[in-house]
This record gives structure tokens, C-alpha cells and sequence, in this order.
């Protein structure tokens, strides 16, 4: 499903400060895969998953996502890979925070044709997937650390996405919060979703079925 081919990212090409993050690195990952992904800080770690989300550029080398040769979409083809294969959920949560949980689950549909009635019933389903359905209509920013995360992960499935991405998820969380977001995420992938975690959390990794370990932009183990 995932396939990177001798992809090289550099940062600010042509430029004195010019900065190679990643170098030739090959990778295949298959269709409900549950892959972690770790090293040391600089390794090359959310640059990889930034390419893999689409959301970030590289110099040279293909990324094909389901047979999709990555460099030749259009920016309208590439959106639409974002919006419907692939799900995000970031460290910090990245809610509005004024918004409710609700109005957070509702972005990435803010685009669709559908009625609002049945969108606000795709994001209850997302958010009962998640166990937060009692907690739709609370301002994102009074509840705590896991149930943001939860939002957050309700917010990337809401489309059902085949890929979901997560950069350090529970990065903010305390241990036991962690293993409960862990939970959800082989849930997750147990329901079929290919789920590919960056962390620093070797008990994080250590629950996945592949760790991949970069070093200086390299894969490495
Ligand atoms: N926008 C940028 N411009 C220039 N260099 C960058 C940029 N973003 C990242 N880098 C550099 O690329 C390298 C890889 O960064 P990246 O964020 O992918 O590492 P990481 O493994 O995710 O690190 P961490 O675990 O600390 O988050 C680092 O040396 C970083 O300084």
C-alpha cells in the first residue's frame, strides 16, 4: 500500500544552510501493518511521516500510496488523498481549542456535500469509537490531556481512512493514559487501518508488530 523508493528530503536545497533529513531511504508498508517508528531526536522521524502524510515535499525518489505515484497528483488530488486515506494525530492534540469536541471532529468533513445532520452522525459514530460520545458538546479545552487525544483520534478516523499517522501521540501523556491511547490505536488497527506511530516510548513500540529505526536519515534497523 506504502511504498518509498530511495526518498531523499533536503531542507532549504541550494541555500548555505541546506540540510539533508533524509537519505535514500526505501521502505514498503503493507495494508493493516502496525508499524512504529523511532531514533533519536533529529533521526529524520516526522520528516518521514510528513511525506508519508503528503503533507511535506522531498528532492528526489517516488512515493506511491495504493499505485498513486505521489509527485504526479495535482494539489486538488493530493487533498483529497489527505482528506479521505489518511488520518493525523499529533502530540499536542492540535484542537480549537473553543470549539467543542464535536465542532473539532467536524473539520475534516467542513468540505463534504453531505447534510449536516449526517455529518454530526459520522462524528458521534467517530466519537463513540473513541469513548467520548458523552463528552461531544464540551469546549475541547476543559477536558484533560487523553480525552483531548481521543478527540483528536476521533477527528482522524472520521473519514475512515485506511492510513492513520501519529507523531509521538502520547508524547503529553502520563504512562497510564499512554497505554489506554496505545489501546485504542491496536483497536484501531485491529479494525484493518494500517497505523503508523513516530515515538520516542519504547513501551509504545515495543507493542507494535515492525519498529523501524532511523538514524541520520537513514534507515537503519
Ligand atoms: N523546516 C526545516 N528546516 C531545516 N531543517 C529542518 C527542518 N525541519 C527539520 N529539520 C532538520 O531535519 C532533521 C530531522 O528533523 P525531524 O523533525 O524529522 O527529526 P525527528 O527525528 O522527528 O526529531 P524529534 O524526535 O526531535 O522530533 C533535524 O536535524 C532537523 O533540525
Amino acid at each position: 500500500m506504502i511504498q518509498l523508493h530511495q526518498i531523499s528530503k533536503i531542507y532549504n536545497q541550494g541555500k548555505t544552510n541546506a540540510f539533508q533529513a533524509l537519505h535514500k531511504i526505501d521502505l514498503k508498508i503493507a495494508d493493516g501493518e502496525l508499524v512504529a517508528i523511532i531514533g533519536t531526536s533529529g533521526a529524520g522521524k516526522s520528516t518521514l511521516l510528513h511525506i508519508l502524510a503528503c503533507i511535506d515535499s522531498y528532492e528526489s525518489g517516488e512515493y506511491y500510496i495504493d499505485d498513486t505515484l505521489v509527485k504526479n497528483c495535482s494539489e486538488k488530488k493530493l487533498a483529497q488523498i489527505r482528506n479521505k486515506k489518511i488520518g493525523m494525530v499529533m502530540q499536542d492534540f492540535a484542537l480549537v481549542d473553543d470549539f467543542s469536541a464535536l465542532q473539532n471532529v467536524m473539520l475534516p468533513l467542513d468540505f463534504s456535500k453531505s447534510k449536516v445532520s449526517e455529518k454530526k452522525e459520522k462524528c458521534l459514530k467517530a466519537l463513540q469509537a473513541v469513548g467520548m460520545e458523552k463528552f461531544a458538546h464540551h469546549q475541547s479545552n476543559k477536558l484533560s490531556g487523553g480525552q483531548k487525544q481521543r478527540v483528536a483520534i476521533a477527528r482522524a478516523i472520521v473519514n475512515e481512512p485506511s492510513i492513520i499517522l501519529a507523531d509521538e501521540p502520547t508524547g503529553a501523556l502520563d504512562s497510564k493514559t499512554s497505554s489506554e491511547i496505545m489501546e485504542l490505536f491496536k483497536s484501531l488497527n485491529d479494525a484493518g487501518r494500517t497505523v503508523i506511530i513516530v515515538t520516542h516510548d519504547m513501551k509504545i513500540a515495543q507493542q507494535c508488530k515492525r519498529v523501524i529505526r532511523i538514524e541520520d536519515g537513514k534507515i537503519v534497523d
